[in-house]
């Protein structure tokens, strides 16, 4: 279990979080919805201790997170990954965190860690690609790489900020699906920041609405309502429904913001 309490991030006059509470079970796929500076990839980064709070606490399990850098698995929106190497190796770096540095720098994983990057790897469903080059590779695809060398390094907590940003609608679709096993077949909470409500709607497990650093929103995909998203995007028209299944469908703009 993560638990956020009375988390604020102030940057000179810039209130960017502001009192934000919530737990996330380990099982749940909560995806982070606002306008644009409402605070979501702030509260990600001082999830990932990358920004230190200015007040408030970040527990997982009832211990204070950070304490070991591989608390948090991050997938990251541009992939990060080595280019010329394979699935495989890329989701077995991962696994660094537990190989001692002259192992590692010679390649040698142990057994354990090879049986956790192809269940990742299967996880994410490219077990039979395990051996393809990243370079070789769909963005979805390597995205998905992304998400299963996070996952082979057992983290407490993945989070995802704008994970499907830069891909078209149905790897989008694949990478959400993933993320959403992720957090039920790993066992691990899962949260990621989105733009596109559409995809937010059809795999999210539960939804924090923030806006301007403050959680107003917080509930399942039946509670996720027009009605709410229009308070929460004030000023900001949104199109919402079920993401298409068909690729003919599935070209159309997902998610149309205007201001
Ligand atoms: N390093 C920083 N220094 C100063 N102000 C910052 C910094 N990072 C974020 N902010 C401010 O904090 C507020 C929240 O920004 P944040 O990037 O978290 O929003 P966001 O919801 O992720 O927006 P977007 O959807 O556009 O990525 C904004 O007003 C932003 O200008």
């Amino acid at each position: 279990m993560l638990k956020i309490s009375n988390l604020s991030k102030q940057y000179d006059d810039t209130v960017a979080l502001e009192d934000v509470s919530f737990e996330v079970s380990n099982d749940e796929f909560v995806i982070l919805l606002g306008p644009s500076g409402a605070g979501k990839s702030t509260l990600l980064r001082c999830l990932n201790g990358l920004t230190t709070p200015t007040s408030g606490k970040i527990a997982i399990d009832g211990k204070t997170l950070h304490d070991s850098r591989a608390d948090v698995g991050m997938v990251f929106q541009q992939h990060n990954l080595v280019e010329d190497m394979s699935a495989f190796k890329n989701a077995l770096t991962g696994a660094l965190h537990d190989t001692p540095f002259v192992q590692s720098l010679l390649g040698w994983y142990g057994e354990e860690s090879k049986a956790a990057a192809l269940e990742a790897l299967q996880t994410v469903g490219l077990l039979e690609e395990s051996h393809q080059s990243i370079q070789s590779m769909s963005g979805g695809q390597q995205q998905r790489v992304g998400i299963a060398r996070a996952l082979v390094q057992e983290p407490s907590v993945m989070l995802a900020d704008e994970p499907v940003a830069s891909l078209d609608p149905g790897s989008a679709e694949e990478v959400m699906d993933c993320l959403r096993r992720a957090s039920r077949e790993w066992n691990t909470p899962v949260i990621a920041s989105l733009h596109q409500i559409n995809i937010a709607q059809a795999f999210g497990d539960r939804f924090i609405g923030l806006r301007e650093g403050r959680v107003v929103f917080d509930g399942g995909p039946s509670e996720l309502t027009t009605a709410v998203l229009d308070d929460l995007y004030q000023g900001v028209t949104t199109v919402t429904g079920a993401p298409s299944t068909t690729p003919s469908e599935s070209d159309r703009p997902v998610t149309e913001l205007k201001t």
